[in-house]
């Protein structure tokens, strides 16, 4: 069983170095805690593991002092080393069930959705949430198939009651359409780390989903 299925972290950032726009990705995290996100995801694609490792350690200090979840992109032994509050996860990555059955207590587990057959799949019973992805097609990940669209959160709301990411393209101008839909969290990258003001960004996308 899944260790919670509420979700209480409507602006939930997903941050990378590479995205911060050659700013330091500690400055941007804190800009966009203190500007209102709730959650924020470790996504690093391009780094060593040790690398990663340190980048996890220093990021997981600054969302322990401001008491929001760290959740680490693919790498469940980084997430554990850090004991971060959890891992995501896509269908090219560990498998949530054997990520459940090794650390059951000890990471909330959020899994791709790409497709509306993966619903059926075994891998669900160990999922807390998922990542509708993408809902847009976006130049931040190029490796997705289809798009969701907001006619997909709708959809994908109608066949399960986990808690729904939507993430690709989110911004200022959809993100209510896809809470209306039944997201229960908007995700972005570039709306935040992009912005030349992370702050203001997160605060503009937060009042909007209060
Ligand atoms: C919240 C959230 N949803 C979806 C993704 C994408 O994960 P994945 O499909 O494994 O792709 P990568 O991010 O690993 O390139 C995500 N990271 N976060
Ligand atoms: C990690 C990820 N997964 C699906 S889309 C995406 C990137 C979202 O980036 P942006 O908010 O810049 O479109
Ligand atoms: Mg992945």
């Amino acid at each position: 069983m899944p260790i919670n299925s509420g979700f209480p972290y409507p602006l939930y950032l997903v941050i990378s170095e590479r995205d911060c726009a050659g700013r330091p990705l500690l400055w941007v995290a804190e800009e966009a805690i203190r500007g209102g996100v709730d959650i924020i995801q470790l996504r690093e694609k391009e780094m060593s593991n040790d690398a990663f490792l340190k980048q996890a350690r220093a990021l997981k200090k600054l969302t322990d002092k401001f008491g929001i979840p760290l959740v680490i992109n693919d790498a469940v032994d980084i997430a554990i080393a850090v004991e971060a509050w959890g891992v995501h996860v896509g269908q090219q990555d560990s498998a949530p069930l054997e990520i459940a059955e090794k650390f059951a207590d000890r990471l909330h587990i959020g899994w791709s959705l790409e497709d509306i057959a993966q619903l059926e799949s075994e891998q669900m019973a160990a999922v807390d949430h998922l990542g509708l992805s993408p809902i847009y097609a976006t130049a931040t990940k190029t490796d997705t198939i289809t798009e969701w669209g907001i006619d997909g959160i709708s959809e994908v709301r109608k066949m399960t009651d986990k808690p729904l990411i939507a993430i690709g393209r989110m911004h200022a101008g959809n993100a209510v359409a896809a809470l209306a839909a039944g997201a229960n969290s908007i995700a972005v990258v570039s709306s935040i780390c992009q912005a030349p003001d992370p702050r203001a960004a997160s605060q503009q996308l937060k009042n909007l989903l209060l």
